[in-house]
């Protein structure tokens, strides 16, 4: 099964962004995971499409980009200059034309991902699933780094693969995000999910550096 690792870019250190992102690329990860918010959608403020702009200027580690804003087709102009590998995610909540919107991401040649929020039972993509290939599980309420994982969105993963796997779109990947700590990813990864978002609990984890985090975590999501 296809696992991947994707440091969320809201927990780096911006002081030090380009020696911190060097130390990505040597280990190898992935995807960075790019949350960008509007201050409606949840109650914060941290990335931009101009941060978007700036780190393709140095980097060419594959974007996932993580749309926690209301109505995200309003701002699909900002992403013109997406790559094929690259992953633009929008909340199943946050527009009314949920399936419209996918379509324009699908049009702007990037993987198509919908992202649910914890209280969102997973049947609502159930009439999606031709049109992505990714599903984003919160496994906390979205909107700030450093929250506790909220226990029922383990079962939640569990049952989004058994509803891919039975309903024959097993290569739609399953992304966890919110308190994706070591020990939770071990869990995550026993429920079958493929691209883990570390933050401050994992690949940002102040305890050790970032080279020894992305080991650790990669042993486990590797495994
Ligand atoms: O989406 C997020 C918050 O909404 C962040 O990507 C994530 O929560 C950061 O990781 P951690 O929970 O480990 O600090």
């Amino acid at each position: 099964m296809e696992r991947k690792m994707a440091p969320s870019l809201m927990c780096i250190d911006l002081m030090n962004i380009e020696h911190d992102l060097r130390l990505l690329e040597k280990a190898k990860v992935d995807y960075l995971h790019i949350d960008i918010m509007d201050n409606h959608f949840v109650p914060n403020i941290t990335l931009s499409f101009d941060f978007i702009h700036g780190l393709r200027k140095i980097t060419s580690i594959p974007l996932d980009i993580h749309l926690m804003i209301n109505n995200p087709e309003n701002s699909f102009h900002y992403l013109k200059n997406c790559n094929p590998e690259d992953i633009i995610c929008i909340h199943y909540e946050a527009t009314t034309h949920v399936h419209r919107a996918l379509g324009m991401i699908k049009d702007l040649g990037a993987q198509v991902g919908i992202a649910l929020n914890p209280g969102t039972p997973i049947g609502v993509i159930e009439d999606l699933l031709p049109d992505l290939d990714s599903v984003l599980i919160m496994t906390v309420n979205p909107g700030f780094a450093g929250q506790k994982l909220i226990p029922s969105t383990l079962d939640k993963i569990a049952r989004l693969r058994n509803m891919l796997d039975e309903s024959g779109y097993q290569n739609i990947l399953i992304e966890v995000d919110g308190n994706v700590s070591f020990e939770n990813a071990k869990l995550m990864h026993e429920k079958g999910a493929n691209i883990y978002v570390g933050g401050s609990s994992s690949i940002f984890h102040k305890e050790s550096s970032i080279i020894e985090n992305c080991h650790k975590f990669r042993e486990i999501i590797y495994s």
